[in-house]
């Protein structure tokens, strides 16, 4: 004899796109997402005895969240999360929790000319900021945000030496190296009430996400970096510093690899050291980097 030990179920890869029309001075602004809503709840018997009385049909989910997006803002996506979550939690009485996921995709405006275009576009890469928000009844609202697939790459400015030798290691010492990743920052917010709290704090979602993209590409850039290790910590701690509601910042950063290539067999061409200006991009392996930092007094555990 089995049980359901656990259930939740919805709709996946909902695309929404949103325009907002300024009709005074004509400029337009858009916002793309894709949207997965799994609601939990007393669904336990559409499982285990094909009662679909209880199924809130992924279709309606679908519909739900286009509706959504209509009759409220899409922006900050912390927000509409937390509207469109809360919706079923209230809506059904029988379903006690949504967990709403949000990829909001990059589209910049254009430049023209010089100047700002009123309703032309780019996607600048593959970057997105991505937020999840968990609502559920008689806790509240929990809220994880984040940038995702922001690569960047230094070509000077990176060291990485004294590291633990021993019958391993062949990684010779750098003093100057290249450093590139694909940065995955995510943030988690103090938990909210609900709905009515996450509202009076709807301007410190935008703040934060400005506030870490830059934070990220600044230390990145300035930073004499020791590791990439030490660097995430430099960046998560400013985060922090600039986001009081934010309990931790996590980093993963792939090491994406350049490595020199020796070509003094082509004629004594030096290319290598300090002549090296010829590298070879590694796909993998690769290093992977990771680590969260929360408050001191509230020690992650490690
Ligand atoms: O910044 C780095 N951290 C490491 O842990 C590591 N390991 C390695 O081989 N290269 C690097 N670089």
């Amino acid at each position: 004899m089995s049980s359901l030990a656990a259930a939740r179920y919805g709709k996946d890869n909902v695309r929404v796109y949103k325009v907002h029309r300024d009709e005074k001075t004509g400029v337009q602004t858009v916002v793309e997402m894709t949207v997965c809503v799994l609601l939990e709840g007393d669904i336990e018997t559409s499982y285990t005895k094909a009662d679909n009385s209880v199924v809130v049909a992924t279709d309606s989910i679908k519909n739900t969240i286009y509706i959504t997006a209509k009759q409220h803002p899409v922006t900050p996506p912390e927000l509409f999360g937390s509207i469109l979550g809360t919706h079923f939690v209230e809506k059904y009485s029988h379903i006690h929790a949504a967990h709403v996921d949000i990829v909001t995709h990059r589209w910049e405006r254009m430049s023209v000319d010089g100047k700002p275009h009123p309703h032309s576009f780019t996607k600048p890469g593959s970057e997105t900021r991505n937020t999840k928000v968990d609502v559920t009844e008689g806790k509240g609202i929990d809220i994880n945000s984040s940038i995702n697939g922001l690569t960047v790459l230094k070509s000077t400015g990176s060291q990485f030496w004294g590291f633990l030798r021993d019958e391993y290691t062949t990684l010779k010492e750098t003093w100057d190296r290249i450093l590139s990743t694909d940065v995955v920052a995510n943030w988690q917010w103090r938990r909210f009430g609900g709905l009515a709290e996450v509202k009076t704090h709807f301007e410190k979602f935008n703040a934060a996400y400005d506030a870490a993209r830059n934070i990220t590409l600044k230390t990145f850039a300035e930073d004499n970096s020791a590791s990439v290790q030490a660097t995430m910590y430099k960046m998560a701690d400013l985060i922090l510093s600039a986001a009081p509601l934010v309990e931790t910042v996590e980093y993963s950063l792939p090491n994406n690899h350049y490595f020199e290539v020796d070509l003094s067999w082509h004629k004594g061409l030096k290319n290598t050291g300090k002549d090296a200006e010829v590298y070879a991009p590694q796909s993998n392996p690769n290093g992977l980097i990771k680590c969260t930092v929360g408050r001191a007094g509230q020690k992650a555990k490690l």
